[in-house]
């Protein structure tokens, strides 16, 4: 069929039968690795992305960083299978089907977790595994454009920062607010009221702590700041790099086991393509590159016959490489519910004048619309806390101790493949570790600037979830996803001093005694251990939309999906490179971390492993 039939396609060129490289998704991952492969003039790449090239305001607002998570348009629908553990309920499954992926509808948070989370990844593999801290932040420089703030924010928020842990050269940014309410830095220097508490220098040194991080902001336009900005827009004129949207990849061509292109269909601005409509196809003389985030990876390579035979077989697919990790490992932030208020919050402004005080909102309006500073140049906050689990909790120990000794294989769904269960338990003990010790973070709490508390978030979950096919209709219908919430009942302990600790923080602190503290929930009629399991069954929510792990990097024998050069086992020319890789969470939100991991996969696909 004649590609011109189609009515998108950027660059008003045809797509090739062929391309060196063949991308699916135009997300975070798949713009970056796009970009850097066509770098050299040469090496021609086509991205195939399901959702359309946009401008539109909810994307590229900066204020209040939620406006492009509210726009249906550039969503999936996606809601996840009923929680067992959470009585029943439903949780809606967040990410972006735009050009830009999840990096044009997120909060904007710039974080990346400790140096024990990237070491971590390597240590499933060896002890000189290139995957690690040190392996890991020339990425980190490479994926991001720093930009301090002004010195003025910098000396009245006492914001500080090292620029030796970040780079200059992207096309992506990590810039800051042109304002700061003062009453986040009192929030900040509050948890000083709390013994063992580090203040870290900078986001970027891999230490957790209470620190400043900076938005995905274009400090020039004030605009959000992502792939499709940095990775795309500004290369466009490459006429190497083609990129076709509202088109979705129905499969991976496989000529044996070696993966030779993708099929793929017109797709509507909502919902999913008919069952019938015509498919196109086109070839990867090199390699298909798999970037379609860990919600619909996993589903491309099951629809293409690669993942758990047992998976394959109920949706009547051929089994072509029998991989039991595909789709399992699945990982996301939980959000704890609490909530507390300051009921005199005596450092003003705060972000409550921004919403109440007519004067405050009309002075933002006015600096904002003269030259684009103030308050509305500040998407979610820059500031949080991220602390390790003795610093939060006295039973690290004990906790560290049950969780090593764990039968791991009776959390994981019934039948999960050993290797897999071999792969979970070599997790939990690292995580059993790291629960010692005072290097991964566990507790994150974002600081709201106002008189009402922020999202309290669990960093590590326990528990593993499944993303698999829906066998009523694989291709066409989104897959099943399944977080598994509080499937391992120590993620009921580890949450439960999480929010002990938030209490802490908010009510029995010299530092906020002043700010006459109230507890709105719980409430202190949650003391005990069964009444807090019964608060967070009822309101845990099991996603801060980090969706991760469901293509691991692990060795093969641990149930992993992808090797340490990012290749699936089993097939030749298919590699995954997008946040499905992870084969644990960092212990901070993900997008900083998926831009780090492209860049790498950027350079492995073009020179191979490090020497
Ligand atoms: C609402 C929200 C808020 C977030 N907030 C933050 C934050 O503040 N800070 C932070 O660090 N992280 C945040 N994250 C997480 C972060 O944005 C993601 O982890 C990251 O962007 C994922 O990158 P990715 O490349 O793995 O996937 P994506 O960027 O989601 O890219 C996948 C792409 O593949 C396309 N695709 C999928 N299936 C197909 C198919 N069959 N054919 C063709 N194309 C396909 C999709 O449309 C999409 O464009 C947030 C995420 C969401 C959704």
């Amino acid at each position: 069929r004649d590609i011109r039939a189609s009515k998108v396609f950027l660059d008003a060129r045809q797509v090739e039968k062929g391309y060196d490289y063949v991308i699916v998704g135009g997300g975070t991952a798949g713009l970056t690795v796009a970009d850097r492969l066509t770098e050299d003039g040469k090496t021609t790449v086509l991205v195939v992305e399901f959702g359309v090239l946009s401008d539109a305001s909810s994307i590229t607002t900066v204020a209040g960083g939620f406006s492009g998570m509210g726009d249906s348009r550039y969503m999936y629908d996606i809601n996840s299978v009923p929680q067992i553990n959470l009585r029943n309920r439903t949780t809606r499954v967040m990410a972006g089907k735009v050009v830009g992926g999840s990096s044009a509808v997120n909060a904007m948070m710039t974080v990346r977790g400790t140096a024990e989370d990237y070491d971590r990844w390597g240590s499933f593999f060896s002890s000189n595994s290139h995957w690690s801290w040190k392996g890991l932040l020339p990425y980190f420089q490479r994926a991001l454009n720093f930009v301090p703030p002004n010195p003025d924010v910098t000396a009245s928020a006492n914001i500080t920062y090292d620029t030796s842990f970040w780079g200059n050269t992207s096309g992506v940014y990590a810039a800051w607010p042109s304002y700061q309410f003062p009453s986040t830095t009192a929030q900040m220097n509050a948890f000083s009221g709390i013994p063992g508490v580090p203040f870290v220098r900078d986001s970027g040194s891999g230490e957790p702590g209470v620190y400043w991080y900076p938005t995905f902001m274009d400090p020039k336009t004030v605009l959000r700041s992502y792939a499709k900005t940095g990775h795309y827009e500004n290369v466009k004129t490459r006429t190497n790099y083609h990129v076709i949207t509202s088109s979705k990849v129905t499969k991976i061509i496989l000529d044996g086991t070696t993966a030779t292109g993708v099929t793929f269909v017109a797709a509507p601005a909502s919902g999913q393509p008919a069952a019938n409509a015509p498919q196109t196809t086109v070839s990867a003389r090199k390699e298909v590159i798999l970037a379609a985030g860990a919600v619909h990876s996993p589903q491309i390579l099951q629809v293409s016959g690669i993942g758990p035979r047992s998976v394959l077989t109920a949706a009547k697919i051929t089994t072509v490489v029998d991989l039991p990790g595909v789709g399992q490992n699945f990982q996301d932030h939980p959000i704890a519910q609490g909530s507390f208020q300051f009921g005199r919050f005596p450092v003003k402004p705060s972000a409550d004048e921004a919403r109440s005080n007519r004067t405050f909102a009309t002075w933002s309006s006015q600096v904002w619309a003269a030259n684009r500073t103030g308050p509305n140049s500040i998407a979610t906050g820059n500031a949080a806390a991220w602390l390790s689990f003795p610093v939060i909790s006295t039973r690290s120990a004990q906790l560290a101790d049950d969780l090593a000794a764990q039968n791991h294989a009776a959390y994981l769904p019934t039948g999960t493949d050993a290797t897999v269960v071999a792969g979970y338990k070599a997790q939990m003990l690292s995580y059993a570790a790291a629960l010692r010790g005072n290097k991964t973070a566990f507790f994150n709490n974002v600081l709201s600037g106002g008189s009402a508390s922020g999202i309290t978030v669990d960093l590590h979950p326990l528990s593993r979830g499944t993303v698999n096919i829906n066998p009523a209709d694989p291709v066409n219908r989104e897959p099943l996803v399944d977080y598994r919430a509080l499937a391992n009942p120590l993620d009921v302990a580890i949450i439960t001093d999480i929010l002990k600790f938030t209490r802490r923080y908010y009510m029995n602190n010299p530092a906020t005694k002043d700010w006459s503290p109230r507890e709105l929930s719980p409430g202190a009629n949650t003391q005990t251990d069964a009444q807090w399991a019964t608060y967070i069954t009822d309101t845990l929510s099991p996603s801060e939309f980090h969706p991760a792990g469901t293509c691991a990097m692990m060795p093969r024998e641990l149930g992993g999906v992808v090797d340490e050069e990012l290749k699936v086992y089993g097939v030749k020319n298919l590699r995954v490179v997008d946040a499905s890789i992870f084969p644990t969470l960092p212990g901070a939100n993900t997008c900083q971390t998926v831009y780090a991991v492209a860049e790498k996969a950027a350079d492995l696909i073009r020179y191979g492993v490090p020497t």
